[in-house]
């Protein structure tokens, strides 16, 4: 994986003191956050945390209440149309035309851009090509697995060349290998230069692909780092205590060879266990709830 980038990239993405508040409910609280080009960033928490009100502040579908946003270097709240030149957007539920086919659902994106032709039928050809589509360009997007439709969502979201990628939760619902492609694809775009900001609920995905991740919940941002920070933070290892019909009692060791002493020390082992902590058990120790 790559390393977490040095502070002194440029940010694509910089939020200062940011709030979002539905009448008395509060969605986002007093959130900063610098995202320097070039990082995959992972927003983790659990359903109501904040994370799909702040990617719909970040790309100037609802505005903050208090604080600001930049976003490929332009304010979100007075340069909304540089911001979505400079992005490309994932969002759930899926929205594509189901009628019509993988061709004519990019065909209508591009010109809603103004890409002219031929310069639109290069780029569809192109895009198709790399989402591994180009064979059922002909084909009506109801006809699609759920893994095609994803990735044509990509390919759409990327029509435009932008700079910023945001996805809500991409690979929700696919199956491994259908995750795997995407992620394979997240992952090249990200070599040649792009940014990501992904939510998700899986901490595999945020493991596998992301430099930094910050884990919001209760509309605030409660850990940032890499997952390799996290872990030398909050403990590499784990002795977990379980047995049945009680939940199980895990504790934190700075090392996996700690966690064994401490084992051996232990006068019963009953259904004890040491093993590497994972960023699953971290947001388990930092939020007291699991993710899904
Ligand atoms: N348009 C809205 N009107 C009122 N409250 C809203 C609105 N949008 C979000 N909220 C509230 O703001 C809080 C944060 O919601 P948000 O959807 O951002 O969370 P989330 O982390 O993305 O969760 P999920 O994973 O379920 O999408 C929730 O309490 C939600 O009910």
């Amino acid at each position: 994986m790559a390393p977490t980038l040095p502070q002194t990239q440029p940010a694509a993405v910089e939020l200062q003191s940011v709030w979002k508040r539905f009448g008395q409910q509060v969605a986002v609280q007093d959130l900063s956050l610098r995202i320097p080009q070039g990082e995959v960033f992972a927003l983790l928490g659990p359903n109501g945390a904040g994370k799909s009100t702040t990617i719909r502040m970040l790309t100037s579908l609802t505005r903050p209440s208090q604080g600001s946003i930049q976003v490929g270097g332009y304010d979100v709240v007075r340069e909304p149309l540089l911001v979505r030149q400079q992005i490309g957007v994932v969002l759930q539920p899926i929205t594509l035309e189901a009628e019509l086919t993988v061709w004519e659902n990019l065909e209508f994106h591009a010109r809603m851009h103004h890409i002219p032709n031929p310069e639109r039928q290069r780029r569809i050809d192109q895009w198709l090509d790399y989402v591994r589509l180009a064979d059922r360009r002909q084909d009506k997007v109801k006809t699609l697995s759920g893994g095609m439709k994803r990735r044509l969502q990509v390919a759409r979201a990327l029509l435009h060349r932008p700079q910023i990628l945001f996805l809500d939760e991409p690979t929700v619902g696919l199956d491994p290998q259908a995750r795997r492609l995407l992620w394979e694809i997240l992952r090249d775009l990200n070599q040649q230069g792009m940014t990501l900001l992904v939510t998700t609920h899986y901490m595999e995905e945020a493991e596998e692909l992301c430099d930094r991740i910050g884990i919001m919940e209760g509309g605030r941002l409660i850990e940032l780092g890499s997952p390799a920070q996290l872990r030398a933070k909050h403990g590499e290892a784990l002795l977990v205590r379980s047995l049945p019909g009680q939940e199980a009692d895990y504790t934190f060791f700075p090392s996996l060879a700690e966690a064994q002493r401490q084992l051996e020390a232990e006068p019963d082992k009953t259904g004890l266990m040491v093993r590497p902590a994972n960023l699953e058990d971290i947001f388990v120790r930092l939020t007291g709830r699991r993710l899904d």
